[in-house]
């Protein structure tokens, strides 16, 4: 806060300096009480296997955020055969975007309801019409931009396994499961999406570039965009908890800090 108190009537240029010294601390609680009270929204871009779920979970667990992804959120509809995962069903199963207004139809009235907390958002928006839709719902506090090279998405992907309920995600060689091919905490089966597959992969990242370039502007331009670079979660995670740790100091104090490589559950 910049105000300027020497502008006001009563203070004194003499008693000024005694106040001036009391002034910071009170506001700085208010400042403290403003920030732990304060709902903060973020949202994670980045191609395939960038890492935005793993990278999300970690928020959730260090920064006491919840997790919102688009794909589990879907995929939970397409399972439960609602009216827009009904529709959605047919777009995946061909490996194609769910059409903007079928995803803002599923995913809008969910944020709407979260009023009360504190988000990280994965996987939506991926085109600017649904920035657009997002935008007219809530503020966002940062947009954080993933950036790996297409070599090391295709090797993490072709080695993504998932439990589909949960929306785990392991990797044989960065985070394996306990047993080859079961779930840590369900022990039920994890599964590779058909997403995934090398044949699926190529097209799902090109169209990832044509898209997601207007929606990363657009962020850009509102000043809240933070990239990203790198080949491994481990180096990028460092930057985006301090960043983060600049901004929700008080979620950050009450929540213990994620080893290296532990399971993100
Ligand atoms: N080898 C390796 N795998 C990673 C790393 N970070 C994430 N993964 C794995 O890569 C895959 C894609 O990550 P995910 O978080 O699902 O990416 P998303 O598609 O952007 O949400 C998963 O199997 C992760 O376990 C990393 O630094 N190294
Ligand atoms: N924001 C979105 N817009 C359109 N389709 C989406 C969106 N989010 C998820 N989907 C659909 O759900 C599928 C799975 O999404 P997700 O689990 O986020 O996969 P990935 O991060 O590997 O692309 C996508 O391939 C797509 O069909």
């Amino acid at each position: 806060m910049n105000y300027d108190w020497h502008s006001e009537p009563w203070v004194e240029r003499k008693a000024c300096n005694v106040r001036l010294k009391k002034l910071p601390k009170c506001l700085n609680v208010l400042e403290f009480w403003r920030m732990a009270n304060k709902i903060f929204r973020a949202v994670i871009l980045g191609p395939p296997g960038s890492g935005k779920g793993t990278i999300s979970a970690r928020i959730a667990q260090s920064f006491g955020l919840q997790h919102l992804s688009s794909g589990d959120l879907v995929r939970g509809d397409v399972a439960a055969n609602t009216e827009a995962g009904i529709l959605a069903k047919t777009y995946i199963h061909k490996n194609l975007l769910v059409p903007d207004h079928v995803m803002t139809c599923l995913l809008l009235p969910k944020l709407e309801k979260m009023t009360k907390h504190s988000w990280v958002l994965d996987g939506f928006p991926r085109t600017l019409a649904q920035a657009t839709a997002l935008n007219n719902i809530c503020d966002l506090d940062v947009v954080i931009s993933l950036n790996v090279p297409f070599e090391t998405l295709k090797e993490r992907l072709s080695d993504r396994w998932i439990h589909p309920a949960s929306g785990r995600v392991y990797n044989s060689q960065f985070n394996p499961p306990r047993v080859h091919g079961v779930d840590d905490i369900s022990r039920e089966a994890l599964v590779q999406l058909d997403d995934d597959k090398p044949e699926a992969l190529l097209s799902r990242l090109r169209h990832y570039k044509d898209i997601a370039k207007p929606v990363i502007d657009l962020y850009r331009a509102k000043g809240i965009l933070h990239s990203f670079s790198g080949t491994e979660t481990d180096k990028i995670w460092p930057y985006i908890s301090s960043l983060l740790g600049s901004k929700i100091p008080v979620q950050q104090a009450f929540a213990t800090p994620l080893p290296l490589h532990s399971q993100d559950h």
